[in-house]
């Protein structure tokens, strides 16, 4: 079955900062959307908001038509990969895994890395290995939706071309929302990809689309 995430009708300002104003945003199983935009256009913000965060009273999100109130969001629904580290620090791999319900041979299949440091605690793995298993963990876990803020911060080139290829892969299960200032990987990976600009959201096509909006310089 076909599953739609969609949001709008978010106002978000802070005092006179008006950041978000115009915005409509539509992902579906299947596919992943990108979502571009400059340096505090209200990226993160907007996936806060559709992850429930009370940034603001005025939006609605949906998914299948029927409104997602207040702040809670069910994992079967939605998961959320934030900017920031989220996985408590004492936490071993194995119990990190078993929490998400993912299997270790999975992860060493992709990240063979992995096989190294089997007893670890997570703030015993370096930033971009922690940064891999939180992407790994919220990317490949059971939900309608997923939601990846910057997902190739910190990681190297050789691993990002993994995370690639496993978002292609794992959209056949979900559909994905992926913001990352790596434009190019997003656009490569991307079903569709809009751009948040003065507040508002809109499809785009092309890298000119990108350079027209102050995004990229075309030579
Ligand atoms: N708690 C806050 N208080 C005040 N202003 C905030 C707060 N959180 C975000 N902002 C402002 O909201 C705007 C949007 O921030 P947001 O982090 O959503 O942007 P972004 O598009 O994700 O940026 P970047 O690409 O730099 O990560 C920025 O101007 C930021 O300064």
């Amino acid at each position: 079955m076909k599953h739609t995430l969609e949001v709008d009708g978010v106002m978000l300002s802070f005092g006179q900062n008006r950041v978000l104003q115009n915005i409509y945003l539509k992902c579906e199983s299947g596919s992943v959307t990108g979502l571009l935009g400059r340096n505090g256009c209200g990226k993160s913000s907007l996936m806060r908001i559709m992850f429930g965060e009370p940034l603001t009273e005025d939006r609605s999100v949906r998914i299948d038509n029927q409104s997602l109130l207040g702040s809670f969001r069910d994992s079967k629904d939605m998961r959320y990969l934030p900017q920031q580290h989220f996985i408590p620090k004492h936490l071993s791999l194995t119990s990190v895994l078993d929490d998400f319900g993912l299997e270790k041979d999975r992860l060493l299949e992709n990240f063979p890395e992995f096989d190294a440091f089997p007893k670890l605690k997570v703030n015993q793995l370096s930033g971009g290995w922690q940064r891999i298993l939180e992407l790994y963990i919220i990317l490949m876990s059971e939900s309608k939706f997923v939601l990846l803020d910057e997902p190739f911060s910190h990681i190297m080139p050789l691993h990002v071309e993994t995370i690639k290829r496993l978002i292609v892969e794992e959209k056949q299960n979900k559909g994905i929302l992926i913001s990352d200032h790596l434009y190019e990987h997003i656009m490569e990976v991307s079903d569709q990809v809009y751009m948040i600009n003065n507040g508002r959201s809109f499809l785009i096509e092309s890298a000119q689309d990108l350079h027209d909006n102050g995004y990229i310089r075309l030579r």
